[in-house]
C-alpha cells in the first residue's frame, strides 16, 4: 500500500460517524435457505402492514424504497456439499450484496426485509464492500455459524456467519457458484445477543474465537441495556465503527413472534427488543439492519399479525421512533380555541 492510500485510510478511520436520517428499504422474497414455505412472502406482508408509511412517520426520517431483489424461483433442489439450493442462495445474495452497497453509497441506512437468514451473506458482503471497518451484531436465538460439515439441517440459513468470516474460510470446501463472495469480514468484529439454541460446533467456534456473546442467560443476568452497551464497548471501544444489525425475528420469544420457522421459547420480550434497538439507534452509527425469518404462513391470523407488528416495532425503534412521541412540526403551543357563541 502506498503512503497516500495509508493516509486516506487513516483519515477515514478517524472521521466521526454522523447520525444518518436517510434509509433505503430492500425486500428479499427468498426462502430457499430453509425448508418451510412462507418466508418469501414476508416482504410483501410487511409492506402491506404499512412498513414504508410507518417509517415515514418517524421524525425527520427520509425513506426511499429500493424495491425487491430478483430471486429465481427454479424448484429443483440442487444440494451442493450439504447445502440445499446453494446456486439459488448464491444468485440471490449476489444481487442483494450489490443492492445493499448501492443504498449505502446513496448515503442511506440499508434496511433489508427478508427472507430467510441466508440473505445475511448478501447484506453483510454488500455492507463490508462499502465500510470495511463495520461491526456485526447478530440478534438471534441461533448463532447461524455452521459450516456445511457441521450443519445437521443442510439449510444455509444456519450458515451465513461461517460463510462470511475469513477466519473460517479454511473450514469450507470450494463452493461452486460462490466465487463472487470472498470471506473478508473478521470474526473479531462479530458479537451476538439473544442466543439460546446453539449447536455443538457453533459453541466450539464461538469459544475458539472468543466471540463476545450475550446469550439469554446473560441477558437474564445483566439486563438488556447492560448487555448491549457492553457488547458495543467490546467490539468498538472508541465508538467509531459503522454498525450492522442482523435481526432474526426468532430472537424474540416465540410468544411475541410465533410466525417463524425455528421458534425458540425463552427469548427477548418485545419491550427488551425495543430497548435494545433504541440503544443501538442512540449510537448514531447504525448503517444496516436486516429483519429476517418472519414467516406469515405459519400459525393463524393472530400469530401472523402479532409477529409482523413486533417486527415493525423493533425496526422502528432501531430507526429512531421515540416512545416519547414526536412534536408536531413547526408548532410550539397548543391550538388556541376561537370562542364562538353559536
Ligand atoms: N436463521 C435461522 N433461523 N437459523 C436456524 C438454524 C438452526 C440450526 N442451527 C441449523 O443450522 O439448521
Ligand atoms: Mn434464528
Ligand atoms: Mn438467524
Amino acid at each position: 500500500m502506498n503512503l497516500v492510500k495509508i493516509l486516506v485510510r487513516k483519515m477515514s478511520q478517524n472521521t466521526i460517524l454522523k447520525p444518518l436520517n436517510r434509509v433505503g428499504v430492500i425486500g428479499v422474497p427468498f426462502e430457499k435457505g430453509q425448508k418451510k414455505y412462507g418466508v418469501s412472502i414476508a416482504p410483501a406482508a410487511v409492506r402491506a402492514a404499512g412498513l414504508i408509511d410507518e417509517l415515514k412517520e418517524i421524525d425527520g426520517l427520509d425513506v426511499k424504497d429500493f424495491g425487491d431483489i430478483e430471486t429465481s424461483s427454479c424448484e429443483n433442489n440442487v444440494n451442493v456439499n450439504n447445502m440445499n439450493h446453494l446456486p439459488l442462495v448464491s444468485a440471490c445474495n449476489k444481487n442483494l450484496s450489490e443492492r445493499v452497497s448501492h443504498v449505502l453509497k446513496d448515503g442511506r441506512i440499508a434496511v433489508t426485509v427478508g427472507g430467510d437468514h441466508s440473505m445475511g451473506v448478501g447484506t453483510v458482503d454488500g455492507h463490508y464492500n462499502v465500510n470495511e471497518d463495520m461491526i456485526l451484531i447478530g440478534v438471534d436465538a441461533h448463532a447461524d455459524i455452521n459450516t456445511n460439515k457441521t450443519s445437521e439441517s443442510g439449510s444455509v440459513h444456519g450458515m451465513p456467519v461461517a460463510l462470511l468470516v475469513r477466519e473460517l474460510s479454511d473450514y469450507w470446501p470450494y463452493l461452486p457458484t460462490m466465487d463472487w463472495q470472498v470471506p473478508r469480514f473478521s470474526i473479531k468484529n462479530l458479537g451476538y445477543i439473544g442466543l439460546r439454541s446453539v449447536d455443538k460446533y457453533e459453541r466450539l467456534a464461538i469459544e475458539k474465537y472468543n466471540v463476545p456473546t450475550f446469550t439469554m442467560e446473560d441477558v437474564d443476568l445483566h439486563g438488556v441495556e447492560k448487555s448491549i452497551t457492553h457488547l458495543l464497548k467490546v467490539l468498538d471501544p472508541e465508538n467509531r465503527k459503522p454498525i450492522h444489525v442482523s435481526l432474526d425475528i426468532d430472537s424474540l420469544d416465540a410468544w411475541e413472534a410465533p410466525s417463524t420457522g425455528t421458534p425458540v421459547r425463552g427469548g427477548l420480550t418485545l419491550r427488551e427488543a425495543i430497548k435494545l434497538m433504541e440503544i443501538i439507534h442512540a449510537t448514531g452509527r447504525l448503517r444496516a439492519i436486516d429483519l429476517v425469518e418472519i414467516n406469515p404462513a405459519i400459525g393463524n391470523e393472530n400469530d401472523r399479525k402479532r409477529t409482523i407488528e413486533a417486527g415493525l416495532c423493533v425496526l422502528k425503534a432501531a430507526l429512531g421512533f421515540s416512545r416519547k412521541g414526536s412534536p408536531p412540526k413547526g408548532i410550539t403551543d397548543l391550538p388556541i380555541q376561537t370562542i364562538s357563541n353559536n
